[in-house]
């Protein structure tokens, strides 16, 4: 009996991965909560014929809280795609004025309707909305760092599918062989391809310095190539529903006990995890996209990551440039929540 609530479900992102988890079969209610249409899309969702229960939940007006709480209560996951997305010439850093409250808001409501849920951040920006989630859920005295996941998903998907391009190599035979660490937008993005001796051979073979140097501004400033190419019309949402229902999978499989696809990183509290404090020490940062293995709670058991993922000059110093851009947004995303004592 698995419940899943999502916040934002009847957006770009929140309509295709509902579709998505309607279909897996280990998800027994599908909670749907939106400000607006979330019982419509609820009810469209209901005749797939898969055995998640779709339930809709929107508020009547500004005053009701009862949508919200019905939508949370008995939940074991929420995933949160709400929040508005990027137009040309934006960074998420500029969705951070509109985007931090709804973040804090509903994460508020998590600590107060279902405090024990597994919660998955995909609202951005994301490098700074988990610490908002984080700093929330600590001043409901319920933070749990092993079940909070910002979802980075989306950058390995990129990474597995870019580099089978370069390398002209099956995207299967990719995945679980390389990763993606760091945060969520542009120069924090930094892809470890080097960590499978096989697939470093073949990246050291065939990728000359200009093509891997093409590869990695692909991965880092993929999401500007969709916002571009949708021209004000929003940013990646079926890439997005695909990589956030993947990582949703890869929890559920956990809880179930069926094999987890190695590598799957997410954006968490370092110190929180184990393996993750002597990281967080040696990095000099608290919040860094990591692979992570979990365990049949679907928390996060230990972090998967040692010196060897690290072994090339510029994956060194990439990860020095991403730790400097995500001080900044982990410190705007504690004072969001705290006002000036940090
Ligand atoms: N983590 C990632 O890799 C990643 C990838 C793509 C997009 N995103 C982010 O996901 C977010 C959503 O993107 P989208 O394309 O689905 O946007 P969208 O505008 O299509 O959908 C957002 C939905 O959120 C709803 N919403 C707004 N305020 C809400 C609230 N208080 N409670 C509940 N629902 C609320 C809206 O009604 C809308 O249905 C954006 O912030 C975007 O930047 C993150
Ligand atoms: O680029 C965006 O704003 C959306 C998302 O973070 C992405 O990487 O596609």
């Amino acid at each position: 009996m698995v419940k899943v609530t999502i916040a934002g479900a009847a957006g770009g992102i929140g309509q295709t991965l509902s579709l998505l988890c309607k279909l897996n079969p280990d998800i027994t209610e599908l909670s749907l909560y939106d400000i607006a249409n979330a019982e419509g899309v609820a009810v469209d969702l209901s005749h797939v014929n898969s055995p998640a229960r779709a339930t809709g939940h929107q508020p009547r007006d500004k005053s009701d809280q009862d949508a919200l709480k019905n939508s949370l209560i008995g939940s074991d996951i929420v995933i949160i795609p709400a929040g508005v997305p990027r137009k040309p010439g934006m960074t998420r850093q500029d969705l951070f004025k509109i985007n931090a409250g709804i973040v804090r808001s509903l994460v508020g409501a998590v600590a107060k309707y279902c405090p024990e849920a597994l919660l998955l951040i995909i609202s951005n920006p994301v490098n700074s909305t988990v610490v908002i989630a984080a700093e929330e859920l600590k001043k409901n005295n319920c933070f749990n760092p092993r079940k909070l996941f910002g979802v980075t998903t989306l950058d390995l998907v990129r990474a597995e599918t870019f580099l089978s391009y370069e390398l002209n190599y099956p995207v299967e035979d990719i995945r679980g062989k390389i990763t993606v660490v760091g945060g969520h937008s542009g120069d924090t993005i930094v892809p470890l391809i080097h960590i499978n001796t096989e697939i470093s051979k073949i990246v050291s073979s065939k990728l000359s310095p200009e093509r891997l140097e093409n590869f990695i501004h692909r991965v880092q400033y993929g999401g500007d190539e969709v916002v571009q190419a949708k021209s004000g019309k929003g940013s990646a949402t079926l890439s997005m529903a695909y990589a956030g229902y993947r990582f949703t999978e890869t929890i559920l499989n956990a809880i179930t006990g069926k094999e987890n696809k190695a590598l799957e990183p997410a954006y968490i509290y370092l110190p929180g995890v184990p393996g993750g404090e002597e990281l967080s020490r040696k990095l000099g940062v608290e919040y860094f996209a990591v692979p992570i293995e979990f365990d049949n709670k679907g928390e996060a058991k230990r972090i998967i990551f040692n010196n060897n993922f690290i072994s090339k000059n510029y994956e060194a110093q990439m990860i020095e440039i991403a730790k400097k851009s995500l001080t900044k947004s982990i410190v705007q995303g504690q004072l969001f929540v705290n006002g000036s004592k940090l």
